[in-house]
């Protein structure tokens, strides 16, 4: 009786969570137009919304013909990459390489100098390696694209300063300095002559790498250790804008659409709980269920529930489950993919995080459910954000007669290794869609950030006009 017991109130508890991760079509379809509310808001005034809409001044994405040796530096939530690029206009491929450095944890919650310290180090080191097939002409500056994967408010495309920190990152004394001016007082400790001529987000790189590949690409989403979304708006949609309207009509918007918060959301006790626990509490909502940093730790408070309330893993609660972030996504996706008949990857997980030796299948399957649940309403709520985007764009639906294709370049750790995050995701926006669905194009952007960066630094370097003229 009391083991029947156990099984029923830990079902319960799978069955509640069902209930509230439900987003069912119509559910979906309220958060698109809410997002496509918000977005308008955002564009409107400063503050308008939780959704920073945040202006890039990337207002000419690269055409493809830039040419000559560029760097660029990716930070992100979790890892640090430096790359070079030797461009060669159209005619020829692209030469690049790239080291990738993760970061280490004292660093995201230590002080902005020893940040950055670290950053142009690891810099000075890769320059230091540059050889064959990379060249610069006599007597200029390497110029870098520094993608910057946090809120910023761009006072120019070479600048901006720090708005806020997200996911896990927390250090005060960067807040409201400017992150290029930071970078480059770091390097000339190190002795570094480069110069930035390029600060995107991430989302930014990702939609300028994609644009390169592909006229057709209008917005980029990550879905990485955090999440967000970019697109090109047209200059004159955008009240909020007080420069002088851009040439090409057309402005790159970062939403930062992670702050995105809404009544149609899906909350759970699980959300509330972590979120008043993390380092950003009452913001970032929209990124802390969809999002790489987070699935894994959902799926671990529900465990403990069923831990304390159903006697899951037996009449003691193991220790380590209660560590917060000891189950990293990819261990959750690890479990969620395992198609042995005996679910052994779910145990070997159990064994070696959890530290718990014995688990039976029935122990595993609901496990599986469980990953299910919640990665598929992050998968959901990503297409829905996606639709906000196109219909915000007029794109989510085509007039009769009419050609139209919209690429969404996509890229992080998240869409690119979560395959069943991947997939739902994907045929969510096909349903969400409709027939509509064949002029739509999801593309994986891998590193699009990356070469983007470079391009966009390419397209402002100091040394354009001397070409020019
Ligand atoms: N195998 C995997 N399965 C699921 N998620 C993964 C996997 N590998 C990495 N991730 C997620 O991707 C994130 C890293 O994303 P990435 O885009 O590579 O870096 P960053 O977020 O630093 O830009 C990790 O934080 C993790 O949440
Ligand atoms: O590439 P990452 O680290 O997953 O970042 C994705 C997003 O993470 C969010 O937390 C940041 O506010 C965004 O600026 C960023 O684009």
């Amino acid at each position: 009786m009391k083991s029947s017991g156990r099984w029923a109130k830990a079902e319960a508890i799978l069955r509640e969570l069902e209930e509230n991760c439900g987003a069912h079509t119509a559910k979906l379809r309220q958060v698109a137009d809410a997002m496509t509310v918000e977005m308008h808001a955002g564009l409107a005034s400063e503050g308008g919304s939780k959704l920073k809409m945040l202006i890039s001044y990337v207002d000419n994405l690269p055409t493809g013909d830039e040419k000559g040796l560029f760097y660029a530096l990716d930070l992100g939530g979790t890892n640090f990459r430096v790359m070079r690029v030797q461009l060669g206009g159209k005619e020829s491929m692209i030469k690049q390489e790239f080291e990738e450095v993760s970061i280490p944890p004292h660093l995201m919650v230590g002080s902005s100098h020893e940040l950055f310290d670290f950053i142009a180090a690891a810099l000075a080191k890769f320059v230091a390696t540059e050889g064959e097939g990379f060249h610069l002409p006599a007597g200029r500056q390497r110029e870098i694209g520094f993608t910057f994967s946090f809120p910023v408010r761009q006072l120019s495309l070479a600048s901006g300063t720090l708005i806020k920190w997200t996911k896990g990152f927390l250090i005060e004394d960067a807040v409201g300095e400017d992150v290029v001016g930071e970078l480059t007082k770091a390097m000339e400790r190190v002795g570094l002559d480069m110069r930035v001529t390029a600060l995107v987000n991430d989302t930014v790189g990702t939609l300028a790498g994609g644009r390169y590949d592909n006229p057709d690409v209008v917005a980029a989403v990550i879905l990485g250790t955090g999440t967000n979304a970019a697109y090109v708006e047209r200059a004159h949609a955008i009240p909020k804008w007080q420069g002088l309207l851009p040439k090409s009509g057309e402005m790159v918007i970062n939403m930062e659409w992670g702050n995105f918060r809404s009544s149609h959301l899906p909350l759970t006790e699980y959300d509330q709980s972590l979120d008043a626990e993390s380092l950003n509490p009452g913001e970032q909502i929209f990124e802390k269920i969809i999002s790489g940093m987070y699935l894994g730790e959902i799926v671990r408070r529900v465990l403990c529930k069923m831990a304390e309330e159903a006697d899951f893993f037996g009449n003691d609660i193991p220790p380590k489950l209660k560590i917060p972030f000891i189950l990293r996504t990819p261990d959750m996706s690890a479990m969620h993919h395992d198609t042995s008949s005996d679910l052994k990857v779910v145990g070997s997980k159990l064994k070696d995080i959890l530290e718990v030796p014995n688990s039976s299948l029935k122990m595993r399957k609901m496990i599986v459910e469980l990953c299910d649940i919640v990665a598929s309403r992050g998968a959901r709520l990503a297409a829905a954000g996606i639709l906000g985007i196109l219909k915000k764009l007029g794109r989510d639906t085509v007039k009769e007669g009419e050609k139209q294709k919209s690429v969404i370049a996509l890229d992080g750790g998240l869409f690119e290794h979560y395959t069943k995050f991947r997939n739902c995701m994907e045929s969510t926006l096909n349903e969400l869609l409709g027939e509509v669905t064949e002029t739509v194009i999801v593309k994986h952007s891998n590193d699009g950030s990356g070469i983007g960066a470079a391009l966009l630094a390419a397209s402002h370097s100091q040394y354009l006009e001397v070409e020019d003229s």
